[in-house]
């Protein structure tokens, strides 16, 4: 099960996240109480070692800005989360990153519909913390797809047999409050999944 921990701000927290195991960990550099800098992302990058993805989270910004905040950060993964039209990710092809697309449960769930490398359906508010029907999407999505929106190292056993994805997306459950990770809720994560796995 392919883990995301996403949303991370503090060098601890990469840190954690990293040892515990994470397979991507995710800067959110568009609106959000979550929000760092591409400056900021380019520092925390520096700490995660080559296997893990690091991923530069955007939600309606323009590819150029897109792609900007990329370069800066050197960050080696772009979501773009919402509904982006697919020429944002055929602009963003030549940047040799590996493309998510994150979206929620009414779009089309085919991962590589858009040409991206990776697929996330979430919940319809991003970053929310809010459990939805994850059942309702079992079957449907094909490829790498992961599973995001409202889990926590209590319910993320209960939404993968419910939605059975290729792997698992968390932010605020992970938290204390919004923007505020705890380094023991991320443990618990990734152990309770990899337990599950
Ligand atoms: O996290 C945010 O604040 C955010 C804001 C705008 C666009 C995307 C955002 N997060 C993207 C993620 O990948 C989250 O991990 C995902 O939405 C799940 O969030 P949560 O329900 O808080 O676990």
């Amino acid at each position: 099960m392919y883990v995301k921990i996403c949303g991370l701000s503090e060098p601890e927290h990469v840190a954690t996240a990293v040892e515990a195991g994470a397979d991507a960990i995710g800067f959110v550099m568009t609106r959000s109480p979550r929000r760092v800098t591409p400056e900021r992302a380019a520092e925390l990058a520096a700490l995660v070692p080559g296997h893990v993805l690091t991923v530069g989270v955007f939600r309606g910004e323009h590819p150029d800005a897109v792609r900007a905040a990329a370069l800066t950060s050197g960050v080696r993964g772009v979501q773009l989360h919402g509904r982006h039209p697919h020429g944002d990710f055929t602009a963003l092809k030549d940047l040799g990153r590996c493309l998510v697309r994150a979206v929620d449960a009414e779009a089309d769930l085919r991962c590589g519909a858009y040409d991206e490398d990776l697929l996330i359906v979430d919940a319809p508010h991003a970053g929310s913390g809010q459990p939805w029907d994850w059942a309702a999407v079992r079957g449907r999505p094909s490829g790498r797809w992961m599973l995001a929106g409202g889990l926590t190292p209590a319910n993320v056993t209960e939404a993968v047999a419910a939605a059975e994805p290729w792997g698992v997306d968390v932010s605020s459950g992970v938290e204390t409050s919004p923007g505020v990770k705890d380094p023991a809720l991320i443990r618990a994560f990734l152990e309770t999944v990899r337990r599950g796995a």
